[in-house]
């Protein structure tokens, strides 16, 4: 076992100095065997070890490069090493997937990618596996990426190309079945590419103008009205968001939010309701416009922890978080407008979070699709005769995207509205009568909308 959870925060001034690479190895370990998340347990380890500027940035690559494609590097190390991956101790494959990953896809020498990752199975794993982990990587270093990928090539389609672009095969199935065989490699491949930081200029609060000299430099964003790039460094740090002018929010998450702002409403306009807040995006951005234009917002959001952190994403604005359940909140016909941000497999933020493709499974969205449309009645119950309600999720999947849509309205009362201000902004963005943006069209995540309204009583 590493000795990570052994190693006490030494005081400032002698804290040992660690190498970026066991820092990967470290945070690796977490995700493999801990279940952690790497963009939570990896800025910890970086500010624990004092890495910063290049070793922070080199650990950094090493750690999410390797987690995206782990499952590709597992089917190399499994034929270089001629046995189930499965039957070595989990910190020996961490360690050879690391060593792996900057043999094939980084430019580091092969001679340095062995070297140091033997010298880090000594130290971290054992001495005692240190010749296997040399002999197995120097047969991964006698072939380049594309040469293993050609290798173990099986002439089906989807499978070649999720080995190619680290994928889980029933993950590209769901994207093709949306996109089509063409597109899928660009969808695949821009599954792999971290994305700048997204903020958001709350309006009436800070100019984009504003929050982009703050953010040195960062370019406004493409569709959204409110969107800046942050190029690099910690968002937190920016006195804008610390005060709550602006917050980090996906340029796609954004527009949703905002789509239901700007549908075209009959009569009273007054209250919104936010089903599913936490942790607080939308309705941070929604509270602002809400501000403007004299309506309030109930936030509902299930989790307290989370309630909370709406709560803060909210400070300052016409908004009321209620700790609850969106499908038993309020009272039947009280809202104008309602989002339905709905709980999902996340498939369209992959590249955010990069274990987390490894980690899902198909049967998880088959559990989430029955609290999905569940919450979606809801929504369209809160909702007046006339008010309209968004059904959002950050997955272009069809069993929880237009399925439940499509589900829900069989039941009456409800009609598809064309999502007319979104559309204009955003070429390409028109799936059917729906929204579903992506990031290699849009370098935005993979939100889906379908806006609704209610046409009677539900
Ligand atoms: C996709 S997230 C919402 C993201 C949020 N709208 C934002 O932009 O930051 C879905 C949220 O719904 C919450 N949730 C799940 N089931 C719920 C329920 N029955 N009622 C209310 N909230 C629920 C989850 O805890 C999660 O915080």
């Amino acid at each position: 076992m590493s000795d990570k959870r052994n190693r006490k925060r030494a005081p400032e001034n002698d804290r040992p100095k660690v190498n970026p690479r066991r820092v990967a190895f470290d945070a690796i370990n977490a995700v493999t065997a801990d279940n952690a998340y790497a963009n939570l347990v990896l800025p910890r380890m970086l500010a624990e070890t004092d890495n910063s500027g290049r070793d922070a940035a080199l650990a950094t690559e090493l750690t999410y490069g390797t987690l995206r494609s782990l499952g590709t590097l597992e089917a190399i190390l499994a034929a270089a090493s001629g046995r189930e991956i499965r039957q070595l101790q989990q910190d020996l494959v961490d360690a050879l997937c690391l060593g792996a990953y900057q043999l094939l896809y980084m430019r580091i020498p092969a001679h340095a990618a062995v070297a140091t990752t033997v010298s880090l199975v000594k130290a971290a794993v054992s001495p005692r596996v240190s010749g296997l982990a040399n002999a197995v990587l120097r047969k991964v270093a006698a072939k380049d990426l594309e040469q293993w990928t050609e290798e173990l090539a099986t002439g089906d389609r989807l499978h070649d190309l999720s080995l190619r672009y680290a994928h889980p095969q029933w993950i590209s199935s769901e994207f093709e079945s949306v996109l089509g065989p063409e597109e899928l490699p660009a969808a695949l491949a821009a599954d792999n590419v971290a994305p700048p930081v997204h903020l958001c200029a709350k309006p009436g609060r800070i100019t984009k103008g504003d929050l982009s000299r703050e953010s040195r430099g960062g370019g406004h964003g493409q569709w959204s009205p409110y969107a800046v790039y942050m190029p690099s460094g910690d968002p937190g740090r920016l006195p804008a968001v610390a005060t709550g002018l602006a917050h980090v929010q996906d340029e796609g998450s954004q527009l949703v939010a905002l789509q239901l702002a700007e549908a075209s409403l009959e009569g009273s306009d007054k209250r919104w309701i936010d089903l599913c807040a936490g942790p607080g995006g939308k309705t941070g951005l929604l509270g602002a416009v809400a501000a403007q234009r004299g309506a309030a917002i109930d936030a509902v959001e299930i989790q307290s922890h989370r309630a909370e952190l709406v709560s803060k994403a909210s400070r300052g604005l016409p908004v009321t978080v209620h700790t609850g359940d969106g499908r038993t909140f309020g009272k039947a016909g009280s809202a104008d407008r309602v989002l339905v941000d709905a709980p999902c497999s996340g498939l369209g933020a992959l590249r955010r979070r990069p274990e987390a493709r490894w980690r899902k499974q198909r049967s998880d969205i088959d559990d989430l699709v029955p609290l999905q449309r569940e919450l979606l009645v809801s929504g369209l119950r809160l909702a007046r005769p006339g008010g309209i309600v968004a059904y959002v999720t950050c997955s272009p999947v069809i069993a929880e995207t237009e399925a439940v849509v499509e589900s829900v309205l069989k039941d009456g009362g409800a009609e598809l509205v064309r999502p007319e201000w979104l559309l204009k902004r955003v070429p390409g963005a028109e799936r059917g009568e729906f929204v579903q943006l992506w990031p290699h069209r849009h370098g935005t995540d993979a939100m889906f909308l379908a806006l609704l309204r209610k046409t009677g009583n539900r």
